[in-house]
């Protein structure tokens, strides 16, 4: 690929090479990196790997071979230590030339078997190797990036992928992995170039008979289109970002009616106190959990009263503080109690106060579920006729349990967005950010009257875009991506 100055993706990579602030040192400088990058401790196999131009060298040196083995293909080797000759290990060995490789640049596997004396002697044995040093954290993806092996959103995908804890935001990661959001930019960059290109032809040739008729109005249609889109996109962001670091379901009610009961239930642990006495959780409990699939951060929370003792008004403070940072709220009551002058205080505050907002994307959810329904005698007196709509549940018996999960599978999905279907999602406040400056920049286009003001403002559009998936990109959003990455990856 020959260098282009002008091109602000070429432009990172050259400056990815040249200058560094800290941290791992700059890509293409010479040095040939290795590390362990299956995870540490006892194991069956443990992969080791090189990148860098010394790569082939090492292989050739702990091979105690002349020639490389096949490119891209398994082949067992003894290995030995260069120093000593002593025999470490019969590995599986992969020869990656570059760039067909994950970094670029030449690549080793090394298939160990996984005992810490085979793995740690392995390592020492590539350290004896000139030109070769141990990889930082986040080096082997730094490569690929600066070598044009991955735009950043497809780095944070695989940063995502490394760390995704539930299937949701494993098939998530995947997506933005596979370059599906990269893409979308690169489409609208590229719908914004050509509007650019029509404003610029019409500032240079206005006055020219030969300039095609319509050219502003063709540029302003496709500008109008891109709004459109990233408008969506945008009303959209909360729910990749929620996918991504667990929604917030918070579980509400009067007192006794069951909300640590439920939590422990849902958490498959003892994470808050269950007892008879009404005011037994004060404080508010979080547990990270996965819910039907979705990360969830559930939050135990005190009974809502009024005139009790000031610990547990500061509870009750606490709660209703919790509430409202809620992305879903279970809202809980005990079905034998609904008359109760508790029960009916709630109905008319939290559960109707969050029924009247008009359901837009980042209003809150509610699910109204009746515990104890193990209570309800199977003909007696049912729950009231009024009631909205609700669930029945019964934490003793675990009746009602299934529904329950599959009713919060809906609503995680209306919360998070569903990484199956849809377009892709805006994982990280950095993507929303750049997206909305687009979006401001195609504003002012709109309101220049100046034509050489609306190029310009198609450049600020086009140049968030880029930046997106890593183009004009400053070192600082480089260190802090590629800080989350372990060593090895
Ligand atoms: N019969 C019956 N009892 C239940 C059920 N769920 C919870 N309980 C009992 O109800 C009592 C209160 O349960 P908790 O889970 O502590 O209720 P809570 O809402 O967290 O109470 P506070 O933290 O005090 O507000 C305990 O004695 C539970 O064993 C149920 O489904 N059926
Ligand atoms: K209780
Ligand atoms: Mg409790």
């Amino acid at each position: 690929q020959t260098p282009d100055p002008g091109d602000p993706v070429w432009n990172v990579r050259w400056a990815l090479c040249t200058r560094r602030s800290s941290g791992a040192p700059a890509p293409g400088s010479g040095a040939t990196i290795f590390a362990l990058s299956s995870g540490q401790g006892r194991c069956g196999i443990a992969v080791i790997r090189t990148s860098g131009p010394s790569s082939g060298h090492a292989l050739r040196i702990l091979t105690a071979a002349r020639d490389l083995p096949p490119a891209r293909h398994a082949s067992l080797r003894l290995l030995s230590d260069p120093r000593s000759g002593e025999p470490l290990d019969r590995a599986l060995v992969l020869w990656f030339p570059g760039p067909r490789s994950f970094t670029g640049e030449d690549c080793v596997e090394f298939h160990v078997h996984g005992g810490p004396a085979v793995v740690s002697g392995v390592l020492q044995a590539l350290g004896s190797v000139p030109g070769l040093r141990p990889a930082e954290a986040g080096e082997f993806t730094r490569r690929a990036f600066a070598n044009g092996k991955l735009n950043l959103t497809e780095v944070e995908g695989l940063a995502d992928l490394i760390h995704a804890e539930t299937e949701a935001q494993r098939r998530q990661a995947l997506r933005q992995l596979d370059g599906e959001l990269g893409h979308l930019c690169c489409g609208w960059a590229e719908t914004l170039t050509k509007a650019l290109a029509h404003v610029e032809a019409y500032i240079d040739f206005g006055e020219d008979d030969n300039l095609e008729e319509g050219v502003l109005e063709q540029a302003d249609m496709e500008v109008r289109a891109l709004e459109v889109a990233l408008g969506a996109h945008l009303r959209d962001a909360r729910r990749g970002q929620r996918l991504r670091s667990g929604a917030h379901v918070v579980v509400t009610g009067p007192p006794n009616a069951g909300k640590s009961s439920l939590v422990n239930l849902l958490s498959r642990k003892p994470v808050s106190i269950v007892s008879p006495e009404p005011g037994t959780t004060r404080d508010v409990l979080e547990t990270p959990v996965d819910l039907a699939g979705f990360p969830v951060l559930l939050s135990d929370t005190a009974g809502l009263r009024e005139g009790v003792g000031l610990v547990e008004q500061e509870g009750v403070r606490r709660a209703r503080e919790r509430l409202e940072q809620a992305d879903l709220i279970l809202a809980m009551l005990d079905a034998s109690d609904l008359a109760s002058p508790s029960s009916c205080n709630f109905l008319a505050t939290v559960v109707a106060s969050v029924g009247a907002q008009s359901p837009t994307d980042s209003s809150q959810r509610l699910l109204l579920v009746l515990n104890k329904s193990d209570l309800l005698s199977p003909k007696g007196p049912g729950p009231r006729p009024d009631l909205p709509p609700h669930l029945l549940l019964s934490c003793l018996t675990g009746e009602g349990l299934d529904g329950l999960l599959e009713a919060l599978r809906k609503e995680l999905a209306a919360v998070c967005g569903d990484p199956s279907t849809g377009s892709p999602l805006l994982t990280r406040a950095r993507h929303q950010h750049h997206l909305q400056g687009c979006l401001d920049a195609l504003g002012h286009y709109k309101q220049s009257k100046d034509l050489a003001l609306a190029a310009e403002a198609l450049r600020v559009a086009r140049g968030h875009l880029t930046q997106l998936t890593g183009g004009g990109g400053t070192e600082e959003i480089l260190d802090i991506i590629f800080r989350d990455f372990c060593v090895g990856k």
